[in-house]
Formats: structure tokens, C-alpha cells, sequence
């Protein structure tokens, strides 16, 4: 039995935004994480959980079962069908939750993605719910917004299909303006993204920035990205940035070395070649035993004063013979004690800062200055 909390990833953002292209570019390439998709699509479409499903999931259990509440379960994807998550929490979130609870020894992380008509503050809300609070935690609400249709003015791509989908559902009990939900759906993030970059023209992206950056506190960030070469499948890339970014990994040594060879690799290249997204920057820095408070407040710092995107791993905490996890993104610092330090095992703190034009050297030293100093 494992005693830290599964970790979950809200992914919210308007229908057509990019939310499915996103999840699959990361399912395709995640090795070594067992994780759990929970789709919310209704209607017309079960395009999105057939996209994912044909993306390789690491996931023992082929066989498709049906679950009591109407959806089901094939390779780690849930569906729920039956309506607009925010607004049948109750009914359809939480059940399937339960049902990842029951199975939370094979679960490493869950990733949800909401309907585009969404609020997500009533899903944030059900991890309050005691029967979720125990186990799982929320590790980050990612925002993707269309990035060209907000520089239109539009704000989705397709103003129609939403309105559409908007009449359709019957268990739909909230009724904002897409100005409200983007407003919404921005208020709710700790990390924003900005999809279709390559359809956006360089003169629209300051403004779309501007426009996120009025609706979003000084420590989420904007990062723009274009999935175009994934969609593709032209880009057969690394994606252990973007698995970190997303929340996923990163506390473990091995992701932490992957990372730091990305990083490694990156440099080496002369960080020229083609990107399909903002160019990630990351660091790894290592530290002693530290106090876990001081650490907290200089990362809490950092995150408004650095273009840190997200920074994860864990700490070694004098006299605590567990290791803490550690994970901050936007406004969100989370930690928690995940498992005993192995006997031999060196107690270091180790942290993943994936940001943009990083300046490791600072980072270090604002974060060395939480290390306890080592007895003489
Ligand atoms: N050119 C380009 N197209 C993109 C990009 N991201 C997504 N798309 C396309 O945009 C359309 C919508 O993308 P999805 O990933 O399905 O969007 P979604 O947010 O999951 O949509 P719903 O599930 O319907 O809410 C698809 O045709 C994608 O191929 C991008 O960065 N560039």
C-alpha cells in the first residue's frame, strides 16, 4: 500500500483548444508511469477517448470493463458521458474516482481533461471531498487557451460547435458567456498555455499575452505552444520537459537524470534546432538536508520572480525519516512526505526547475540558502 496521494492534472480549456492533442503527445511518449485519463466528452463526439486510446498507454489491463455508472475503463481511460463535469461532479467525478482510489497501488498519476464548457472550479472543489482529499491531490490546473482564436477576438476556434454543444446538454446548469468561461477557465490556472502558435502571427501573440496576463496572478505563467509536428507525427521528440511540466515524474531519481540529460543534450545541440514549443529551459539543483519552510517561501519567491514554469522533486528534511515530495507551479506549493529514505540512501534534496531563460546559478544559490547546515 502506497501512502502518498495520486497526483492528478486538471486539463481545462475550450473545446477545440488543443486539450486532446496535448493529453495524446504526452500519453504517446510517457514511459514507465502508469496514469489514469479521465475524458469528459458527451454528444456526438467520443473522438477524444478513441484518440487517446490509440496513443500507447502503459497499461497492463486490456480488457475493456464496464463500469456501474454508464462509462468504462480500457487502458486507463474514463469517460464520462453524461454531461458537463463541473455540473455532475457528484454523479459521474466521483465515482470514478473512487474507483481509481480502489486501484491506487497501480496508479502513479491521473489526468483529467474537462469539456470545453467546464468550470473548473467544482471539480477542484470534489478534491476537498474526503473520500478524495485522502488519496489524491491536485498537482495543477492546466489552462490551454486557442491562441489564435482569442487574437480573433473569438475566443474558440469554432464559436458554432460550442454554441451547439452549449444547447445540447441538457445537465448543463451554468450559462456564462465564453468571455465569462475564458475568464473562468484563466482564473482557475497555474499554468496557462497557448496553443496553435504556429497559426498565430508573432504581432497577435504580445497581444494575447497581455490579455492572459491581465486575468492571471504574476506567478502563472504563459507558455506558447504548437503541437502542430505532434499532431503530425513529424516531431519524434523527448517529451520528458513536457511530462514534467504536465506534473508527471520528476520526483523520481531516474526522471530527474532524464531531464538533466534532456537539458544536457539540449545544450550540446546548440539549442538551435526546430522547436515545437517555447524553448523549455531546465536545471536540476541538488542540496543537503534543508528546512522545509525556508525552502517553500524562497521557491514561492522564486516562481513571481523567474520565469519558472514548474519546479518538482524532493526534499530531505532533518530528522524526518520519510522524503518530502515537493511540487509548485503558479501559485500552487504543494508538499508531502511520500516514503521512508532507504537505508544506504544519501538524504539530498533534489528539484527540477523547468522554466525559460533559467539562470541555474541564482536558482541555486537562492534555494542553498534553506540548506542546514552539516554538523562539523
Ligand atoms: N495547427 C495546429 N492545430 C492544432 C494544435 N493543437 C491542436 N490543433 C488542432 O485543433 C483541433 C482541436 O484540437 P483538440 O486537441 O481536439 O482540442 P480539444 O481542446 O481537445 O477539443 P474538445 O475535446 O473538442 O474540447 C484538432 O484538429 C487539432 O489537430 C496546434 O498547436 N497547431
Amino acid at each position: 500500500m502506497q501512502l502518498n496521494k495520486i497526483p492528478a492534472t486538471v486539463v481545462t480549456g475550450f473545446l477545440g483548444s488543443g486539450k486532446t492533442s496535448l493529453l495524446a503527445s504526452i500519453l504517446r511518449q510517457v514511459t514507465g508511469k502508469r496514469i489514469a485519463v479521465i475524458v469528459n466528452e458527451f454528444g456526438e463526439q467520443d473522438i477524444d477517448s478513441s484518440l487517446l486510446r490509440g496513443c500507447a498507454l502503459n497499461c497492463e489491463d486490456e480488457r475493456p470493463v464496464e463500469g456501474e455508472d454508464g462509462g468504462f475503463y480500457e487502458n486507463g481511460i474514463y469517460e464520462l458521458a453524461n454531461g458537463c463535469i463541473c455540473c455532475t461532479v457528484e454523479e459521474e467525478f466521483l465515482p470514478v474516482m473512487k474507483k481509481l482510489v480502489a486501484r491506487r497501488d497501480d496508479i502513479d498519476h491521473i489526468l483529467i481533461e474537462t469539456s470545453g464548457l467546464a468550470l473548473p472550479k467544482p471539480l477542484v472543489q470534489a478534491f476537498n471531498w474526503p473520500e478524495v482529499r485522502q488519496h489524491c491531490t491536485v498537482d495543477a490546473i492546466i489552462t490551454v487557451v486557442d491562441g489564435p482564436a482569442v487574437a480573433a477576438g473569438r475566443y474558440a476556434s469554432d464559436v458554432d460547435k460550442v454554441e451547439a454543444q452549449r444547447r445540447a446538454d441538457e445537465s448543463l446548469d451554468h450559462d456564462p458567456s465564453l468571455r465569462e468561461l475564458l475568464d473562468d477557465q484563466l482564473s482557475a490556472a497555474d499554468l496557462v498555455l497557448v496553443s496553435k502558435t504556429d497559426l498565430l502571427a508573432p504581432a497577435d501573440r504580445a497581444r494575447v499575452e497581455a490579455l492572459i496576463q491581465a486575468r492571471v496572478p504574476e506567478s502563472v505563467k504563459t507558455l506558447f505552444i504548437d503541437q502542430s509536428l505532434f499532431i503530425n507525427q513529424t516531431l519524434a521528440t523527448d517529451t520528458s520537459q513536457l511530462e514534467a511540466l504536465m506534473g508527471i515524474g520528476a520526483a523520481s531519481e531516474e526522471s530527474i537524470d532524464r531531464i538533466e540529460n534532456h537539458h544536457d543534450r539540449h545544450h550540446a545541440e546548440g539549442a538551435h534546432h526546430d522547436h515545437a514549443h517555447d524553448h523549455f529551459d531546465s536545471c536540476v539543483i541538488r542540496l543537503g538536508e534543508v528546512d522545509g519552510d525556508a525552502l517553500a517561501n524562497r521557491l514561492q519567491q522564486l516562481l513571481k520572480t523567474h520565469e519558472i514554469y514548474r519546479a518538482k522533486g524532493f526534499a530531505a528534511i532533518p530528522g524526518k525519516p520519510m522524503r518530502r515530495v515537493i511540487q509548485a507551479v503558479g501559485e500552487r506549493l504543494d508538499g508531502y512526505f511520500d516514503r521512508l529514505w532507504g537505508q544506504d540512501e544519501p538524504r539530498r534534496t533534489q528539484l527540477v526547475i523547468i522554466g525559460r531563460g533559467l539562470d541555474s546559478e541564482a536558482l541555486h544559490r537562492a534555494l542553498a540558502s534553506a540548506e542546514i547546515e552539516a554538523a562539523a
